[in-house]
């Protein structure tokens, strides 16, 4: 379970989280959603020890990040598919990635198949990846240790028709072997076809949260979107 228990986060007289509360339980995908600059990163950032809360707190299977024992074990993150060493192959990172973790060679193999990087691609160094091929990588290295919890920012950029056709099932499959997933994206349409529940943020608070069906109520999730975050922009101007 991820839990954001009445968090905030103040940079410098910035409000970037005013109260945020939700919980990702076991075996639900929940899409994270907001406009650009809705706080969406500086949670994730504080989620993944990256970056502290002002106030309250966020824990991943009922800790703080922090205070994980191996954290690689227990949540997988992907918070920047650009962040690998361009002049690794992928097959050099999630190598690494392995040893950290104290994880044999073949579970790399297991990895590279399971997110379709065929042997070739692996053994490519990374500098020269498109996207969506980054994309896959940093999943793969997300996974490397089986977690319970999974965080994501925007796994399914850059992926094509197809990728994103398969970025659902693999987050489907995570859900349905208990994994708690949060998807934070801008692709309404790939979370509408993906996720459980969907919280809503706009500068700093959640302005709404439920199931698909409960936040749509027949009409598009981009719809609700718009009319939700330009409500919210006017009552704040
Ligand atoms: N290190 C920082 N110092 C000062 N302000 C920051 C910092 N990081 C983020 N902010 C501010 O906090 C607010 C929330 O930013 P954040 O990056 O979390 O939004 P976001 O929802 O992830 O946006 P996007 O969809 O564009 O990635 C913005 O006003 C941003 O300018």
């Amino acid at each position: 379970m991820i839990e954001l228990h009445h968090l905030s986060k103040i940079y410098k007289g910035v409000k970037a989280l005013d109260d945020v509360s939700f919980t990702v339980e076991a075996g639900t995908v929940t899409g994270f959603l907001g406009p650009n600059g809705a706080g969406k990163s500086t949670a994730l950032r504080i989620l993944t020890g990256l970056s502290r809360p002002t106030s309250g707190s966020a824990t991943v299977l009922g800790r703080p990040y922090a205070e994980l024992d191996r954290p690689g074990f227990h949540v997988g993150t992907l918070l920047d598919a650009g962040a690998q060493h361009p002049g690794r192959t992928g097959r050099e990172v999630l190598t690494l990635g392995a040893m950290m973790l104290g994880l044999p060679g073949s579970r790399v193999d297991e990895v590279l198949d399971l997110v379709g990087l065929t042997g070739k691609e692996g053994g490519r160094a990374v500098g020269g990846y498109s996207l969506g091929m980054k994309q896959r990588l940093g999943i793969g290295h997300a996974l490397l240790g089986r977690p319970r919890a999974v965080i994501l920012d925007e796994p399914a950029n850059g992926l094509d028709p197809q990728g994103a056709h398969w970025m659902r099932g693999l987050l489907r499959n995570l859900a349905e072997a208990g994994c708690a997933v949060l998807l934070s994206s801008h692709q309404l349409h790939e979370v509408e076809q993906v996720a459980d529940r969907i919280v809503l943020i706009g500068r700093g608070r959640v302005l709404a949260q439920g199931s698909v069906a409960e936040l749509s109520r027949g009409r598009t999730l981009e719809q609700t979107f718009i009319e939700l975050t330009s409500h919210a922009d006017r009552s704040l101007a």
